[in-house]
């Protein structure tokens, strides 16, 4: 990965790469590992883990084999998006063309830009991850039946409807919603249901925060690619509220997420020290949040910092909250 938002100057004078062309020195498996996006795929794994301790503190029991194959499945699944993400936005030209990136947390993982793989080799690597997502998937359907063979197909689907033409739908102002959905109310809601926990309003409660959290990821990484997005017709929520409109819809949902913990704690299913990192960091966020200067790499880098701490360390929190009510 590099370490800048500049790359060398035949990375910016390659706008587009050629699907299949063979990439300079072949594939390496430091190029494969850096595809996959690591640093993010926390992403994936909070949800599963918050999910999966409060279905197993409803229900006083803890099914080990279902959680880790969910926690792989998803972080397999969440692994094909990434790499889905890469090869889209190599074709419709969104990363080449963003000069504006912070790498690695926004513009792709530049594997294809950097010609370390082909648009092709990534395209393949797309189809192993979701083969491997299936595998797990088949376990979970033998042990849990129907129910999650239905979530499993919507959610495969959703991953191709969001980034692949014709619908795109990360291109339309959908990208935020649905990452919500993906990252947030689903797979929390799954993995408590896998538990023997039910589907209800509690459990939807308990999916809050983490949705939250996650939209803000999104949300704060979309800034640095703001320009690249509008020269590619990309419409982010950047594109809809303009940025400063996007950092205050962000302390709205810092906020939201502390509400819907409050509520938690009030109902007697979280402990209410687990509100106070939550709460301790959405207080330095706000001001945070509200003065970041979308030009400034080193303020764009802080408010990244701190959303990425807010939701690795508020779900982290909110698992031994709702183990230990
Ligand atoms: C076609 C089809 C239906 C295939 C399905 C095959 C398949 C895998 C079926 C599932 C099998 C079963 C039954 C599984 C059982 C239960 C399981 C494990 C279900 C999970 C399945 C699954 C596919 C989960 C997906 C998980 C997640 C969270 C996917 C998210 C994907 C996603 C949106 C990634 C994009 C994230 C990124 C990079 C956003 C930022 O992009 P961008 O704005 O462009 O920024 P940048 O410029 O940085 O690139």
């Amino acid at each position: 990965m590099t370490s800048s938002g500049s790359g060398p100057a035949p990375l910016h004078a390659r706008r587009l790469s050629p699907a299949g062309q063979a990439p300079r020195g072949g594939p390496r498996a430091a190029a494969y590992v850096q595809a996959l996006r690591p640093g993010f795929l926390l992403a994936s794994i909070a949800p599963v883990v918050v999910g999966t301790a409060w279905g197993a503190a409803q229900t006083g029991a803890f099914d080990p084999l279902s959680a880790l194959l969910f926690l792989v499945g998803m972080v397999l699944g969440h692994s094909a998006g990434n790499v889905l993400n890469d090869v889209c936005d190599d074709a419709s030209g969104n990363d080449p063309v963003n000069d504006g990136r912070i790498t690695p947390f926004t513009g792709g993982s530049r594997v294809i830009q950097d010609a370390l793989l082909t648009r092709r080799q990534m395209t393949w690597f797309v189809v192993a991850l979701l083969a491997g997502c299936a595998l797990t998937g088949v376990g979970l359907v033998a042990l849990h039946g129907g129910p999650i063979l239905a979530f499993g197909l919507a959610m495969g689907t959703l991953v191709l409807l969001y980034h692949m033409p014709p619908l795109r739908l990360n291109h339309r102002g959908l990208g935020e919603a649905l990452v919500g959905l993906m990252f947030g109310v689903a797979p929390v809601t799954a993995a408590a249901w896998l538990q023997g926990g039910p589907v209800d309003g509690p459990t939807l409660l308990v999916s809050v925060p983490v949705t939250a959290w996650v939209v803000n990821i999104l949300i704060v990484n979309e800034i640095p690619d703001r320009v690249a997005d509008r020269a590619v017709g990309k419409l982010t929520l950047i594109g809809v509220l303009g940025v400063r409109g996007a950092l205050v819809l962000q302390v709205g949902l810092d906020i939201l997420a502390l509400v819907a913990l409050a509520v938690l704690v009030a109902m007697g299913a979280l402990a209410a020290w687990a509100m106070v990192v939550p709460v301790l960091l959405t207080a330095g966020m706000t001001p945070l949040r509200l003065r970041t200067d979308p030009d400034s790499r080193a303020a764009m880098l802080r408010t990244i910092h701190g959303t990425l701490a807010l939701h690795g360390v508020g779900a982290l929190s909110m698992t031994a909250g709702l183990l230990f009510a």
